[in-house]
């Protein structure tokens, strides 16, 4: 086998209600999570050590070294598999780092994939045996729309209408951990027990605006910016909804066309040149993301 390619879609929490914190310190989470068809790329090829080179507009600030999520997932499912081959991985950034769409956990995910393949195991492992790289590591395995639960191990694939989005990074860092511990009050209400069967993005995007994002207070005091953000793209024509995703700053907003959606990516690229603006639809990535041999 020579050269897998594979595809780590951006991480979407459409909802994030944060229900309770253990006593570890790690939050409960109730969170409605999809996949965008924007992503990192990665390869893998066959090598007897592991190694990794990062590219691509967005690899300014990624490490390349063993910190990196990518090796550690590799190296983590080399040793429970106990695998005594390496590989060469090559990773493209095109999602800003540190920004709440998951970039590391879906490269991280999407590297399991690839290595899966390469060194013939089939299955891998269960999801939640990949927690230790991190809380968003699970539910980037298999890039579906689901609804999260536990601190991120608790995983209920779930039924969406395919949702047209613009997603927009101010470029600014705000760090997980500080505005988890920014957050007022860790024990607020979940969702509905079920969901609806929604007829529709337009229905699904009324429900959705019921819920919340709980870290999006928290992470507009650290960084007032958000606010900005939120209010651009909520006076954006035919914007139905506008949240941040995940602990921030990327802000998502939700059109019922994917025409609509365009339109609005394209005047804010207009306005906002420095910006990482990207449109497309939410929902599953399964094919977009299924790893591709290359000779
Ligand atoms: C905000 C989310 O992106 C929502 O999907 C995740 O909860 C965070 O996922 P992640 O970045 O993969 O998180 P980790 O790398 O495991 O944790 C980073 C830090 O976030 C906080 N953290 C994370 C997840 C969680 N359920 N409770 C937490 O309190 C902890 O302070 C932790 O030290
Ligand atoms: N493959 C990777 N891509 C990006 N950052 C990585 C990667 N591996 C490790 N990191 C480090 O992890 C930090 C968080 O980056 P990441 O993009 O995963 O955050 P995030 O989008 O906020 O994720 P989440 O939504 O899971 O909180 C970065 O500051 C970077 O130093």
């Amino acid at each position: 086998m020579s050269r897998i390619e594979g595809f780590a879609p951006a991480k979407i929490n459409l909802t994030l209600h944060v229900t309770g914190q253990r006593a570890d310190g790690y939050h409960l989470l109730d969170s409605l999570v999809t996949f965008a068809p924007v992503g990192d790329r990665l390869s893998v090829a066959p090598a007897d050590e592991l190694s990794l080179g990062v590219t691509g507009p967005e690899a300014a600030g990624v490490p390349e070294d063993g910190s990196n999520l990518v090796l550690r997932a590799a190296r983590l499912l080399a040793e429970k598999q106990d695998i005594r081959r390496g590989a060469r991985i090559t990773l493209e950034k095109c999602l800003p780092a540190a920004s709440g769409i998951g970039g590391g956990s879906s490269d991280a995910a999407a590297a399991l994939r690839l290595l899966a393949r390469l060194w013939g195991l089939d299955p891998l492992p269960p999801p939640q045996s990949f927690a230790p790289l991190g809380a968003d590591v699970p539910m980037c395995l298999a890039p579906v729309p689901q609804r999260v639960g536990g601190i991120g191990e608790e995983l209920r694939p779930v039924t969406l209408p395919p949702l047209p989005a613009l997603l927009v990074n101010p470029r600014i860092e705000v760090a997980t951990p500080a505005v988890f511990r920014a957050l007022a009050s860790k024990t607020n209400p979940p969702m509905p027990d079920s969901l609806p069967a929604f007829a529709g993005a337009g229905e699904c995007i009324d429900w959705l605006a019921a819920q919340r994002n709980d870290l999006q207070a928290p992470a507009i005091a650290l960084a007032p910016v958000i606010a900005e953000l939120l209010a651009r793209l909520g006076a954006l024509p035919g914007c139905r909804l506008a949240r941040m995703s995940g602990s921030g700053a990327t802000c998502f907003a939700l059109f019922e066309t994917p025409v609509a959606a365009e339109a609005a990516a394209e005047r804010f690229r207009a306005t906002y040149p420095g910006w990482w603006i990207a449109s497309g639809t939410l929902g599953d990535q399964t094919q977009k993301a299924q790893p591709a041999s290359r000779a």
